[in-house]
């Protein structure tokens, strides 16, 4: 018999498989609610202006296909960490942060997993938010590190569960990891205020907590690449040494082509160098060194003035417009006579809405009207157009009254 007789099939993706079973149906008014990609208001995917523009600039550079350093290029690492910093952050100028190239968010966690792995020189636990993007824990299991949890969303409010939270976090061993999304938490859109997250700081501070940061979504939450990293810039301000997962598969619509930063902060410049060249070595025999075709893409937006400044009208006019579907589907809403709150639509941020929708309302929704999301009741609004909103809105109070 082969080696692999012994394999079972394993499950669909919970997200990616969403797409597969949308793409399967053949209903004309079909609605794929399920992975976080952005679509224009006719339902389709949108490369930014910035970007084809970037790349006619790229063109006619005719760079050659050498292989990139292991750790990316300094440039493409010193915008970002930049950009999520701020210009003129005193950490990037005092050379303490070590910032590699990822392979799109996902793989900078995997390197940030990692690195935790083999060198966190205490509890290697890391604890993630109830609930966290799906692929959280996969990520951390398949580096060996264990995986806990802290109460986060409260289902009552479809709001944050802000003291149970901070009961949860209290009560984390110290020195241990905690992940904290930057901004537009998946799959809850529930974030932080200001004033919470300084409490946030002030408890991981006393409880001498690892922050490790996942910002997959900088720009993409309010709009303002500014105030989407507020929250890691108010923990660098206050002096936690983080780490910090960047994307640029939803502001920049680079999906495919997999450009992401790992980042620590050390308070050494010696420290971070000695950091930095075990991350290579990780890097080299996970998978060498990075897809160069995005990470040149990103180089050329954010270091030409004209570029950047397009790109981040840009980023706005995407936010802009999932905040403003959020407002019309809870108008309709209401209009379809639903009287349940659906306060929390536009109280939520980012890519993400959690409805508050049980798994057999989720099945009625795909079953009868052909909408597709997630089971735990996440959909992206993304997927939500002023040509489907009206259809969608009817579906969801049909499933819900
Ligand atoms: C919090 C978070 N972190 C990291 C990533 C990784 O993103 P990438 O590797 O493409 O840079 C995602 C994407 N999550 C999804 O948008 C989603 O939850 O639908 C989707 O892309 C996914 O892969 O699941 C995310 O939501």
């Amino acid at each position: 018999s082969s080696w692999w007789s012994g394999v079972q099939m394993g499950p669909p993706d919970v997200i990616l498989g969403v797409t597969e079973a949308f793409r399967r149906d053949t209903n004309p008014k079909k609605i794929n609610l399920g992975v976080g990609a952005y679509r224009d208001d006719d339902g389709k995917p949108y490369v930014l202006p910035c970007v084809r523009k970037a790349e006619e600039k790229l063109r006619a550079k005719n760079l050659d296909k050498e292989y990139a350093p292991i750790g990316g290029t300094a440039e493409f690492c010193k915008r970002s960490i930049e950009l999520a910093l701020g210009e003129g952050s005193e950490v990037v100028q005092n050379g303490l942060n070590a910032t590699i190239q990822g392979i799109s968010g996902t793989g900078s966690l995997r390197v940030g997993a990692a690195l935790l792995s083999n060198f966190f020189p205490a509890n290697k636990v890391v604890y993630l938010p109830s609930p966290s993007w799906g692929n959280h824990t996969p990520i951390f299991k398949h580096a060996g590190l264990d995986v806990k949890s802290y109460r986060y969303y409260d289902p009552k409010t479809c709001g944050l569960d802000f003291a149970g939270a901070l009961e949860d976090i209290s009560k984390i061993p110290e020195k241990s990891i905690i992940l904290l999304h930057a901004c537009a938490h998946n799959p809850t859109g529930v974030d932080p205020s200001k004033e919470q997250w300084a409490e946030l700081s002030n408890l991981i501070k006393k409880k001498n907590l690892f922050p490790f940061f996942d910002m997959a979504y900088q720009g993409f939450a309010t709009g303002s690449v500014d105030n989407d990293a507020y929250a890691v810039r108010l923990f660098v301000k206050e002096g936690h040494l983080i780490s910090l997962c960047q994307s640029y598969a939803k502001n920049m619509g680079l999906y495919g082509e997999r450009a992401g930063a790992f980042s620590i902060i050390s308070d050494s410049k010696d420290e971070a160098d000695r950091v930095m060249s075990q991350i290579k070595i990780l890097i080299r025999a996970l998978y060498s060194n990075p897809p160069i075709n995005g990470a040149r893409i990103v180089t050329e937006i954010l270091s030409d003035p004209q570029l950047r400044s397009d790109w981040l009208k840009e980023v706005k006019g995407m936010a802009d417009r999932i905040i403003s579907v959020r407002t019309t589907l809870r108008d309709n809403l209401k209009k379809e006579g639903s009287t349940r709150n659906w306060e929390h639509i536009t109280n939520q941020i980012g890519m993400f809405c959690f409805t508050g929708m049980n798994p057999q309302q989720v099945e009625k929704l795909t079953k009868d009207f052909s909408i597709y999301l997630t089971k735990d009741g996440r959909i992206s609004m993304a997927g939500v157009t002023s040509k489907n909103v009206d259809y969608l809105a009817h579906a969801v109070h049909e499933a819900t009254k």
